[in-house]
């Protein structure tokens, strides 16, 4: 093993909190992804990284796994398994959630180790190749940018002191790259000499009187620091956003299950007793999976197999809640929204009628959108074919999605 990334996300992001904010700034959605997994994706899209360690706050156990087991799907999935370690907990200061994330490492032994910022999401590989070119040759690395505003020294009450020569001031961002044995040592002699503030791993390296060699850096891996960051991030990664949503696309979804022994179907998100359940890689839920498909169809982004395939066993009796949220972010990543959902489900038992308003209620919350835009139907086949004989369920949906103006 040779290179490890540690991404620290275990801060309480209070700087950039709006007042509906739940959530700490990593875990919020910029472009309908979250912060931390888009950081995430790119290492884990970056093949000179062995193992990815990331730093959570030690409350947000829940909150990392919502945010980033779904949403990981095909190539990286597979490189997810591959790469990325259980998350540790972080500590009071950046300095203490860096140590944590280096000592849960040692048994990898890295020989270098990347330390990155959560709330750096647009980080390039273009930035972590510069990298990896300067650890041949240094044992500590900091990526930066030169200061291009004139610095000014100002008192308490606001009033210039000095001018600083700013030809000589860089920004320092991260990754901070490292020899791994070099800086998880020189953490810990800070840490152990309660020094505890350092605010960022260059200046661990700089106490122990090791040079920082810089590496170019770029204006736009910027830190989301405030909540005029977020806004901006936002339209750095849906410049559509400005644009009218005028682009209607339509979709539609076709399933089938076959019943199996058993004593319940899970149709729209709910559970009806019945004498039969349905057979299925995943829980089945027929409507689900017609829903997803037409969403897929809508924004042309291929079908649930394409994202979860059946021959994966992670996705073996998987709540289909997941592939159905997926989609929907899907649509989001695209600065696009979704308008309306027609579902019909094909059955001569059980009742669907009963359960409209509960499915209903659970598609619309797992799509984001009001009730009214939901619409489930069912219908016999008359007893004519396979769901006349009763040997299965058949769902059919179409989605319409409004995405924005775009020249074709
Ligand atoms: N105790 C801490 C503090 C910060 N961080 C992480 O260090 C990075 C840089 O910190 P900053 O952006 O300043 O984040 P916060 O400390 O969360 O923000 P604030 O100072 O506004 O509360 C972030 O990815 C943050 O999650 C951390 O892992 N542990
Ligand atoms: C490490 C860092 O991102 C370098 O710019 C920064 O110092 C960490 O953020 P903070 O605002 O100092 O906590």
């Amino acid at each position: 093993m040779t290179c490890a990334a540690i991404i620290v996300a275990a801060g309480s992001g209070s700087r950039a909190r709006r007042a509906s904010d739940t959530v700490a700034k990593q875990y919020l959605e910029i472009g309908g992804k979250a912060v931390l997994l888009r950081t995430l994706e790119q290492f884990l899209a970056n093949e000179k990284i062995d193992r990815i360690q990331v730093v959570i706050g030690s409350q947000d156990n829940d909150l990392y796994n919502e945010a980033i087991a779904p949403t990981l799907t095909g190539q990286l999935a597979e490189q997810a398994k591959a790469k990325l370690l259980p998350p540790v907990h972080g500590g009071d200061t950046r300095q203490i959630s860096v140590l944590n994330g280096l000592k849960a490492i040692k048994t990898e032994n890295p020989k270098h180790v990347l330390i990155h910022d959560a709330a750096r999401p647009f980080i390039t590989d273009a930035i972590l190749a510069r990298c990896f070119e300067s650890l041949k040759e240094h044992k500590a690395c900091l990526v930066a940018t030169p200061v291009t505003d004139t610095i000014k020294k100002v008192d308490a009450k606001g009033a210039i002191l000095e001018t600083i020569d700013r030809t000589t001031l860089w920004s320092a961002q991260t990754p901070q790259a490292f020899d791994y044995a070099f800086i998880l040592n020189a953490h810990e002699k800070a840490f152990n000499q309660t020094l505890h503030a350092f605010t960022d791993d260059a200046s661990v390296a700089e106490w122990v009187g090791e040079p920082v060699h810089i590496v170019e850096g770029s204006p736009s891996n910027r830190k989301l620091t405030s909540q005029e960051d977020l806004t901006m991030a936002e339209t750095m990664i849906t410049p559509t956003a400005s644009r009218p949503l005028t682009d209607i696309r339509v979709g539609t979804g076709y399933d089938v299950h076959a019943f199996d022994e058993g004593d319940a179907v899970i149709i729209g998100g709910v559970s009806i007793p019945h004498t039969h359940k349905l057979k299925g890689h995943s829980d089945a839920d027929v409507g689900l999976h017609a829903i997803t498909d037409a969403i897929l169809g809508a924004i042309a982004d291929g079908d649930i197999g394409t994202h979860f395939p059946p021959s994966d066993p992670q996705w073996k009796g998987a709540a289909s809640d997941l592939f159905l949220k997926d989609a929907v972010r899907r649509v989001k990543e695209r600065g696009g929204k979704l308008s309306n959902i027609d579902m019909t489900i094909i059955c001569e038992a059980p009742k669907i009628g009963p359960h409209r308003p509960d499915m209903r209620t659970a598609i619309a919350q797992l799509c984001q959108i009001s009730i009214d835009r939901i619409s489930v139907k069912a219908t016999t086949s008359e007893r004519l074919g396979f769901t006349g004989r009763k040997e299965g369920i058949a769902a059919l949906a179409t989605a319409t999605v409004r995405l924005p103006e775009q020249e074709d």
